[in-house]
């Protein structure tokens, strides 16, 4: 099956390569940039003498016509017009941007940017695929989940579902790697300003906010607005999210892990935490999984669920291969099996 990735250059472009360059079924016809029309490892010298494929401009007649699958690793604004042209050549398109995820008026209000025409809106699936397998499975175009709602659905999801929660009591704390803010320089992201620092960002107006909770909200209808807060750690990769809820009602931390392990123990990239030990970043960078522990405190009646992504693999490359597989028909698993690297 031929794939073909537009946005090549950035990080979830490279990164979807380096997955795609070794999976067994998908051969990536093409590349594609706006820039230079130079081979990606003059862009990214550590693809030296592995992949010589030269970047393309963004042609999209020709990229649908050598292509099955369209990976658009563009920045929001971009993707969906490009969706657009290669949805209507029947080419199966997944988009790592936050186009295709959220209502016009949502998207107009977090995004602040023109949204997507509702016709191709309507045509997108929401990429979770522990949540959403059946309808991923039949669909032609992929809405990508962002980085945080990955981490922090997958999280929360067992005990939104089982009602066991108040709605109102949600608060995600999340913080992200600088690799989450793309290769473009920023002072935020700068070396000086990242390093032995740790930030705050976008308080109450992140953008995957209302990503969450539209998320949420189909699980479980008395869901309540979340409080999510973001924050920028001075390492590459990773995103860990630590999330505080009050129970409805006591559980031990025992019964919790026991419902979680239920609930996920056919999901292969979900990996639930023993009792008293917790996810770290490292113990998944460069790994398709989400590691999820929790811990209920009968003192004060909340539950403490900590989950760890890889942002540039589960939180978007990875997922979006992960999102292709179920598309194609093969084994979801498919070119992902990479063990985590560490230290
Ligand atoms: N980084 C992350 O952890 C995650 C990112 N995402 C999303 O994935 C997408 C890519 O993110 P990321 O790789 O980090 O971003 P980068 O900024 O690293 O890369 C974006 C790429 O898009 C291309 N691009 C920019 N403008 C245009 C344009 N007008 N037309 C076509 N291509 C263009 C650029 O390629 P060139 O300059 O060569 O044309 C650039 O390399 C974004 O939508 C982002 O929000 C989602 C989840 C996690
Ligand atoms: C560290 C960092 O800056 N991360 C970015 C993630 C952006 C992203 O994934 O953008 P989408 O909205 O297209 O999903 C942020 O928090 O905005």
């Amino acid at each position: 099956m031929k794939v073909s990735i537009i946005g090549t250059t950035g990080y979830g472009g490279v990164e979807l390569l380096r997955i795609l360059h070794q999976h067994p079924t998908f051969k990536i016809q093409s590349i594609h940039s706006t820039k230079d029309e130079i081979p990606i490892w003059e862009e990214y010298p550590h693809l030296y003498r592995l992949f010589d494929k030269k970047l393309e401009p963004i042609d999209a007649e020709q990229i649908a016509n050598q292509s099955d699958i369209v990976f658009l690793a563009t920045p929001s604004g971009i993707s969906g017009q490009l969706a657009s042209e290669f949805v209507n050549k029947n080419i199966k398109v997944i988009d790592l941007s936050g186009d295709l995820r959220l209502p016009a008026k949502d998207y107009e209000t977090w995004y602040k940017q023109e949204p997507v025409h509702e016709s191709l809106k309507s045509q997108a699936a929401y990429g979770l695929p522990e949540w959403n397998r059946e309808t991923i499975k039949n669909s032609n175009l992929i809405a990508n989940p962002g980085c945080f709602p990955t981490a922090s659905l997958l999280s929360l999801a067992p005990v939104v579902m089982s009602d066991l929660i108040d709605p109102a009591s949600i608060i995600i704390d999340a913080k992200s790697g600088v690799s989450g803010a793309g290769k473009s320089l920023s002072r935020n992201t700068s070396l000086s300003e990242a390093n032995e620092n740790f930030k705050v960002y976008k308080v109450n107006e992140h953008q995957h906010t209302p990503e969450i909770e539209q998320q949420l909200l189909q699980w479980n209808s008395d869901v309540q607005p979340v409080t999510f807060t973001t924050h920028l750690l001075p390492i590459t990769r990773g995103i860990m999210t630590t999330t505080y809820v009050r129970l409805k009602e006591e559980h031990s931390t025992s019964q919790l892990l026991e419902l979680y392990r239920e609930i996920y123990h056919q999901q292969p990239f979900i990996r639930i935490r023993p009792e008293n030990t917790f996810p770290s970043i490292k113990e998944v960078a460069g790994s398709n999984y989400c590691d999820i522990g929790l811990h209920a405190d009968s003192r004060t009646g909340r539950l403490t669920i900590i989950s760890v992504i890889d942002n540039l693999m589960k939180g978007a490359a990875g997922q979006a291969v992960q999102n292709a597989n179920i598309m194609s028909g093969l084994e979801e698993t498919t070119g992902l099996d990479f063990v985590p690297m560490f230290p």
